[in-house]
């Protein structure tokens, strides 16, 4: 290409680039000498309302602008509180509403799965045990997706299954129109024993949500378009309420740095690897550790090498097959686990007081946090992993979707 119009090119592309990252009215007088701007049509696509908002908002931000009120307004961000269902942390549930007027539900996040589903009218009463719920004929918003069910079946073996209708569903002051929510005509049984939960909000990529002939988005997904940013963070903590945020980082929730890493979503799940782990004090121990980023798993699920290396190290631990796995007598002092986040050598350190989930069930040993991931077919950093974190579940603010780790 001839250098003019190389030159040409460049400078035009200046003042559209410049033009998009700046309000319109900037951009309009921004023409110089030299320059030329470049009309462009704006795409109205009413999925994305919120683009528009959002660009126009952190173009603000970016040059130290402070958005009007009405702008503010116009990106949402939600903040949830999150509670361990029990003292062994085994799940952490948030509250959400559904339907008009609303019906409050305690739901277990899961960035594990992407069906939203609840406990409901039509789940018989001999697989209820005191869950809240869902009722659709006393929401006036709700309306049942027709020819369209659900079936989901979990890692540990737990299933459920229904119709699904789309209501109005609301998380820490965001509202989701439209979302699709999986009504349950049966539940397994580890779920109906769950009486503090009454049912599931997926978090991870719509690609796996499970209702058929039409998938459905993630409460994430259908809301992403009208946040401030498109993520949303987990802050869980040990026997302590934590936090969900959606749209926002909350800069106050974590110490040091954010350390960013790649997401593979290609099986639909926050997928990462890890650089490596370290027991204790010793030496890390570089090793690329594949897995996935899941708040719906309770331990922290890793290849054999690293567990026995871990558990060699702790007096009287044993693989005890009785149990379920390693286990650990419930006196001993645990050491730290960490593992390796990112390419600048940050590490998240998991106390070795929270590796230890209590008593087995048999005899005085207590359960380890961390276990094989053996024949599972991936490694999974669950809440174990989790709660030692401060995480960032970005699906696209630089591009592509990206893990954020941090200390807190
Ligand atoms: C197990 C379990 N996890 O939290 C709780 C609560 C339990 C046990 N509880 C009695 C019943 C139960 C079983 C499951 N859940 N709840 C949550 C979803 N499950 C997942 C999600 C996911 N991403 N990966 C694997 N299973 C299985």
């Amino acid at each position: 290409m001839p250098a003019l119009s190389k030159a040409l090119l460049a400078a035009a592309v200046a003042p559209a680039a410049i033009g998009a990252a700046l309000p319109r009215s900037v951009a309009s007088g921004n023409v110089g000498p030299g320059m030329s701007s470049i009309k462009t049509a704006r795409k109205v696509d009413s999925n994305a309302a919120g683009h528009g908002a959002r660009a126009f908002y952190n173009a603000h931000l970016k040059f130290g602008a402070t958005p009007p009120d009405a702008l503010v307004a116009a990106v949402a961000k939600g903040s949830v509180v999150t509670t361990p269902i029990n003292s062994e942390d085994e799940a952490y549930d948030a509250p959400v509403s559904i339907g008009t007027p609303a019906q409050p539900f305690n739901l277990d996040f899961d960035t594990g799965s992407s069906d939203l589903w609840v406990f409901s009218s039509l789940t018989p009463s001999n697989e209820r045990n005191g869950q809240n719920i869902y009722t659709a004929s006393r929401s006036s918003t709700a309306k049942q997706l027709s020819g369209e069910s659900w079936k989901i079946s979990y890692g540990d073996g737990s299933s459920s299954s229904g119709l699904v209708y789309s209501d109005v569903v609301t998380i820490g002051g965001l509202t989701a129109a439209g979302q699709a929510v999986e009504a349950a005509s049966r539940v397994s049984q580890s779920f109906t024993s769950e009486s503090a939960t009454d049912g599931l909000v997926g978090l991870a990529f719509s690609s796996i949500n499970t209702v058929s002939p039409d998938q459905q988005t993630t409460f994430f997904d259908t809301v992403k378009p009208s946040l401030a940013s498109p993520v949303f963070t987990a802050d869980l903590k040990h026997q302590a309420p934590g936090t969900y945020n959606f749209g926002f980082i909350d800069k106050s929730a974590f110490t040091g740095s954010i350390t960013y890493t790649p997401v593979d979503n290609s099986q639909g799940f926050w997928g990462f690897t890890s650089t490596g782990f370290q027991v204790g004090n010793n030496d890390f121990q570089q090793e690329s550790i594949t897995g996935i980023a899941d708040t719906g798993t309770t331990l922290l699920l890793l290849p054999d090498d690293v567990v026995n290396a871990y558990y060699s190290s702790v007096n009287n631990a044993q693989n005890d097959q009785s149990a379920g796995g390693f286990t650990v007598p419930c006196d001993t002092s645990l050491p730290d686990f960490s593992f390796g986040v990112g390419n600048n050598g940050a590490m998240i350190t998991i106390p070795g007081s929270l590796m230890n989930l209590g008593p087995s069930g048999s005899g005085n040993s207590c359960f380890g946090g961390l276990q094989s991931s053996g024949t599972i077919g991936t490694n999974i950093f669950g809440d174990v992993a989790l709660k030692a974190a401060f995480v960032v579940f970005d699906s696209g603010s630089q591009g592509q979707p990206q893990l954020g780790w941090a200390s807190k």
